[in-house]
């Protein structure tokens, strides 16, 4: 059985004192949630949220991370920096990486590689665009995405990761993708998972849909069978609303 995980990503949002008065407000509204929740603040909020949400069932996500442990790569973090932290999960190959930042397939397969290394988990986003969905290449352009992502792992450390379906189409843009859509597409990449790895390792990976989820759409989402939990933006920036998407 797959537990749910609901991630926020705050992307360029919060200071830190405002990610401090999310996070209070946020715990006092959660008590024991039935599902692993995220919370993915700047690099420089990280440590107060960390340090905030130390003796609670919170887990604590960076947003990005470069492939390498160090050197000469100006305004770059590491995978061992997060993990002093006690960072515990870093998004991978987000759409807005991969659209302003030059993520690429490769890159995003080297920092995989990294986070695993390092004991972080990585949430690998992967996603087609509205003119491929409309081409009727989404099939193609995301498994492919998964396969680039994950290549040279083993089943057990893709087993361990969650992988995040986010068509691009729907993200900021109060748009979802319909449960169907959503669920097929997820569906897709667990048929990949199994040719990359074994039937055991599909069973068990953790694919989140991103894109426009709200309250009013979670619970739709969620009951669909390959439908694991949700990478939220927007919603995730109120603590009433992440609260409400958490006990969906
Ligand atoms: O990482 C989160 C996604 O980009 C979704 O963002 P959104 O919920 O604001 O559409």
């Amino acid at each position: 059985m797959r537990k749910p995980i609901i991630a926020g990503n705050w992307k360029m949002n919060k200071t830190s004192k405002e990610a401090k008065d999310l996070v209070e407000k946020l715990i006092s509204l959660i008590e024991e949630p039935e599902v692993d929740v995220v919370l993915c603040p700047s690099y420089l909020a990280l440590d107060t949220v960390k340090n905030l949400t130390k003796n609670t069932p919170i887990g604590v996500g960076a947003q990005n991370m470069h492939y390498e442990e160090s050197g000469a790569y100006t305004g770059e973090v590491s995978a061992e920096m997060l993990k002093e932290l006690g960072v515990d999960y870093v998004i991978i190959g987000h759409s807005e990486r991969r659209q302003y930042y030059n993520e690429t397939d490769e890159s995003v397969n080297k920092k995989t590689i990294k986070a695993l290394k390092t004991k972080l988990v990585p949430i690998v986003c992967v996603g087609e665009t509205l003119e491929e969905r409309e081409k009727d290449l989404a099939k193609e352009v995301v498994t492919v995405q998964v396969e680039k992502a994950l290549a040279g792992l083993s089943g057990e450390e893709i087993a361990s990761l969650v992988i995040a379906y986010e068509p691009i189409w729907a993200i900021g843009t109060g748009k979802t993708a319909s449960s169907e859509d959503a669920n097929e597409v997820c569906g897709w990449i667990r048929e990949k998972v199994q040719e990359i790895a074994d039937e055991n390792t599909a069973e068990q990976v953790r694919i989140q849909y991103g894109g426009s989820v709200k309250p009013s759409n979670i619970k739709e989402l969620m009951q669909k069978p390959h439908i694991d939990g949700a990478l939220v933006g927007g919603a995730s920036l109120k603590a009433e609303d992440f609260a409400a998407l958490i006990k969906y």
